[in-house]
């Protein structure tokens, strides 16, 4: 929780500047080399690992948050409030007038007990596969600890915190894991791209605008990519004033390293203290000092990203560059949507030597504003210039502490000289707050010219203490809203940018609307309040703050969400925009496309389609959907869904299956059979029945008279004398056959698996395999696991049918078409592919022991050999000496058709008679 008194925290605010011992350096071989390219010129050869000042970790962060306490970290008392905890100024001290400022403002009752948290002891299970935490694991440190999910599920909004408090957020993340380089970012997100599970880039959390919150709806494992360990200040560069650095550097670590350094960024967003580098550039961040240093954008000369289809990143370190659009402004303000900043390139500049804080008193917002509005066309404001209005500087006298009797009494005498000696009325009076920098001559050269032109508006100054007792504040009172939550008031601020002409209307008319809206719903106690924070040429930057006292109303923060809602309202009717620095998030997506125009928001979904296709970062910020229940469905396919490849169509380029092969399985079938047939029949015609016509009645297991002295004289004769060497062509023919078999065989292989669109060659292995993890996995959500029949196979599929409709015009309807014969179809092929794989290889041996027999004799021996009982080796021999391949194997191929018998007479006989015929060699 973001109360942030915890009593445990070491460091204060107001003293991290100075303090280098938290440094250490260390080589940088861990970054690896591709970090080199960016390294040219600079000229600090180390890294600078940043111990950060908040704790990384759940237990720490525990104590930070304030979590588990036993009492309010805030007490609202008769005599005054007071805080415990030594983080901010006003911390252990007695605040007199704020317990009447709350009564008096917000009806709050000092008597009530406060509603304290409670720890929470259990959380949602962790939907992360165990086999994806483990790959996850070997990668970098990951946890599923409930607490550490739990931290990291939500932001700063009054509805997180209202969630938190209540530990009732729908969706928490399922694991977290800490990177610590560029590289581990590049293999998470890998990762995430082969198991289809949701990645969101987390930095500090003080998102405003729900961009960090889990969508409720989400199916898959969402891991949090927490960049907290992503800190180290890569290379300084004092000549270029550059440094590269991590993006998950916190900002109050970042400028304290600098400043050690004789350095500064001067990016100080209200929530520095806790956001980090990468969370400015994906939020388009902007700081109170931004006059002197600019914006997030202003600051920045390279970004790093990794998104699902690379890394972006320019390829040289230029002041400015002209090549078409500028692709760094696509991922600023992408709020995690397209991937993980993880390196960013800053300007940096030399400390000023004066930094000196002011005030003016104006007596009213508009004699302010227009001061305001002459120092921006003047172009002289210095790096902060703050107009308050009355409300808020009531409440900045509320947070006064208790004070010397010297402090109170100079508090008085400047009240008196205020209200009594120039007359302005207490009710109405506005304060500006100023910070300037730069060189004594500078600063005090400014500060006359800012107060002649506050002179012409009735403005007088407030000098340096009550100014800077402003800035110190800002970043106390945000937090404020945390524990009031337990005095049952809900607060929180809301920002816009709008055209100076417009400014002053916008802020009556967006007060007004708020004051109706509460009157309109019964509510009596709220505060509504504007300042000016940030001005431009062309406008400025207003933030309001609007809390209520809960007392009468049954739901508080949808209550608050209404009267937001419509005071964002006003603010669009009256020129304002959608935010100036806070994002979109999820909170304000009801006016993005209207703000950037219908192509702008294509544009938008575009880059998402390219960077992201498979929507890993889906945190639904901006113009981006969260998944309906059927889009969620669709993406665990498979399993969290009726059928594999049946949804509607997750976004235009969704990849398809078309099954087309199920009309022709027979044919291919039937063809199949002709194709297996051939080299048979070709061996048939070949072979013309010349062994029938030899072995005819010799076959008989008896021996019967057609075994004459002349039948047996008649083959001797043929196989010795007339067509002896004449049979070559014969063997050769059937090792051809043998041959196509193989060819055959192998070619059907390639000739199914084009059929099936790639899905045979792998088919039968991926079916065993299948069969051995279970169909439903345990943990319901092993999406990997889709039975290959379904897959390729399906039984249902979207089909979409093409009619006309009643005027005439043609339909394309979606229709799911069932596939019945594919139960028979899915067993055939799995059938075929594991004979096939057995033909292929049987006919591999066969080949190979064809081209064995035609090259060695003594097998050839052998092989008639087996055909034969008690017949000597040279008698065989004999025989296969004297014969070619093709004599040799016409005699084999009788062997295997005749009585064996007859058999031996005739191998015998035939010996004899070879005995004087010439050897072959
Ligand atoms: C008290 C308070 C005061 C504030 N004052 C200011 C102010 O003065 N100016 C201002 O501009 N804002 C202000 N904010 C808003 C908020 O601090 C900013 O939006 C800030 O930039 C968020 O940074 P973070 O590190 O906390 O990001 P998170 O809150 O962690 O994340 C914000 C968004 O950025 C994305 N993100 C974070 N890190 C990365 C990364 N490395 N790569 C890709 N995406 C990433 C997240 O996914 C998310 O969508 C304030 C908020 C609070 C609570």
């Amino acid at each position: 929780m973001s109360a942030a008194f915890a009593s445990s925290s070491d460091s204060k605010m107001n003293n991290v500047e100075n303090d280098n011992r938290t440094v250490d350096s260390v080589k940088k071989k861990s970054f690896g080399d591709k970090n080199k390219k960016n390294d040219t010129n600079a000229n600090s050869s180390t890294v600078i690992k940043v111990k950060s000042v908040i704790p990384r970790r759940r237990q720490d962060l525990l104590k930070w948050y304030g979590w588990g306490y036993k009492d309010s970290m805030f007490k609202l008392g008769e005599k005054g409030a007071s805080f415990t905890g030594d983080r901010y100024s006003i911390g252990g001290k007695v605040l007199p007038h704020l317990s009447q400022w709350a009564i008096d403002n917000l009806g709050v009752d000092p008597a009530k007990a406060p509603t304290i948290p409670k720890l929470p002891t259990t959380f949602a299970d962790s939907r992360l596969p165990e086999k994806i935490r483990l790959e996850l694991e070997k990668i970098a440190l990951v946890s599923v600890d409930g607490m550490d999910r739990l931290i990291r599920a939500h932001g700063q909004t009054l509805k997180d915190m209202s969630q938190l408090r209540t530990n009732s957020f729908p969706r928490i993340p399922d694991a977290v894991i800490w990177p610590e380089s560029h590289e581990q970012v590049e293999e998470i997100v890998s990762c995430a791209s082969r198991h289809n599970f949701v990645l969101i880039p987390f930095g500090g959390g003080t998102s405003v605008s729900g961009a960090v919150t889990c969508p409720a709806k989400e199916m898959r494992p969402i891991v949090v990519l927490d960049t907290s360990d992503m800190n180290s200040i890569l290379w300084l560069d004092k000549d270029q004033l550059l440094a590269r650095v991590q993006a998950g550097i916190i900002g109050q670590d970042l400028e304290r390293e600098m400043r050690a350094r004789g350095f500064t960024v001067g990016h100080e967003p209200d929530s520095y203290e806790f956001s980090t580098l990468g969370g400015w550039v994906a939020t388009r961040a902007s700081g109170m000092k931004k006059n002197t240093y600019g914006n997030i954008e202003d600051l920045i000369v390279q970004t790093k990203v990794v998104t699902p289809r690379g890394v972006i990143e320019k390829s040289c370190r230029v002041p400015r560059i002209s090549c078409g659009p500028d692709f760094e402004h696509i991922v600023m303000g992408s709020e995690g949507c397209f991937g993980v900043v993880t390196e960013v390139t800053l300007k940096i500049r030399p400390l000023p030597p004066v930094v000196r804080y002011g005030s003016l008193v104006f007596p009213d917002w508009e004699a302010g504003f227009h001061f305001e509005r002459d120092v921006a066309r003047q172009r002289l404001q210095p790096s902060s210039i703050r107009l308050m209005d009355n409300e808020q500087f009531r409440f900045g006298q509320a947070l006064k502490t208790e004070n010397t009797w010297g402090g109170v009494l100079l508090d008085g005498l400047k009240r008196l000289y205020i209200t009594k000696i120039k007359g302005f009325d207490p009710s109405k009076l506005c304060v500006v707050t100023l910070l300037m920098e730069g060189s004594a001559d500078e600063v005090k050269e400014r500060e006359k010219r800012l107060n002649a032109i506050a002179a012409k508006y009735g403005g007088i100054p407030a000098g340096a203490t009550n100014g800077e007792n402003g800035y110190t504040l800002t970043f106390v009172i945000a937090y404020l809203r945390d524990v009031a939550i337990e005095y049952d008031v809900v607060a929180e601020s809301f920002e816009t940018s709008v055209p100076w002409d417009r400014t002053l209307a916008l802020c009556a008319n967006v007060k007004q609307r708020v004051r109706d809206e509460c009157a309109r719903r019964g509510i009596s106690k709220y505060l509504i309040s504007h300042r000016l924070t940030q001005t431009y040429d062309a406008g400025c930057c207003i933030y309001f703050y609007f809390g209520h006292n809960t007392a009468q109303v049954s739901d508080p923060v949808n209550t608050y969400e209404e009267i937001e809602e419509a005071a964002r309202d006003e603010i669009i009717a009256c020129g304002g925009s959608i935010s100036h620095h806070h994002g979109v998030g999820k909170l304000r997506k009801k006016w993005y496309t209207d703000t950037v125009s219908e192509p702008g928001r294509q544009l938008l979904l575009a880059a998402k389609k390219t960077l992201d296709p498979d929507n890993i970062f889906a945190l639904a910020n901006m113009a981006f959907e969260e998944p309906s229940n059927e889009l969620t469905v669709k993406s665990v396919e498979g399993l969290n869904m009726a059928y594999p490849g049946v949804g509607p169509n997750k976004a235009d380029n969704d990849e398809q299956i078309k099954h087309t092969y199920y009309q022709w399985v027979c044919f291919v079938l039937l063809g199949q059979s002709v194709m297996f047939y051939t080299p048979r029949y070709m061996w048939k015609i070949w072979e013309g029945g010349r062994l029938k016509a030899l072995a005819a009645d010799l076959s008989s297991p008896v021996v019967t008279k057609d075994w004459s002295e002349f039948r047996r004289g008649e083959l001797i004769s043929y196989l010795s004398y007339t067509n002896i060497h004449t049979h070559n062509m014969y063997a050769l023919r059937y090792a051809f056959c043998e041959i196509l078999n193989l060819v055959n065989v192998v070619g059907q292989i390639f000739l199914l698996d084009i059929f099936l669109g790639g899905a045979f060659r792998n088919y039968g292995a991926a079916v065993a395999a299948f069969t051995h993890t279970p169909r439903v996995p345990a943990d319901m959500i092993d999406f990997a696991a889709v039975n290959p029949m379904d897959q390729f196979f399906p039984k249902l599929t979207k089909c979409w049918l093409r009619n006309y409709g009643p005027s005439g015009s043609l339909q394309v309807k979606d229709r799911l078409c069932v596939l019945p014969l594919n139960i028979v179809n899915e067993k055939i092929f799995v059938i075929l592919w594991f004979w096939l794989i057995i033909l292929a290889f049987v006919s591999t041996l066969a080949v190979l022991f064809r081209v064995l027999v035609l090259s060695l004799r003594p097998l050839r021996s052998l092989m008639i050999a087996g055909q034969l009982r008690y017949v000597k080796k040279n008698v065989i021999s004999r025989i296969v000496k004297r014969f070619g391949f093709g004599d040799w194997f016409i005699l084999y191929l009788l062997g295997k058709n005749m009585n064996p018998i007859i058999y031996k007479d005739l191998i015998v006989e035939l010996s004899k008679e070879l005995e004087h015929k010439t050897v072959m060699v």
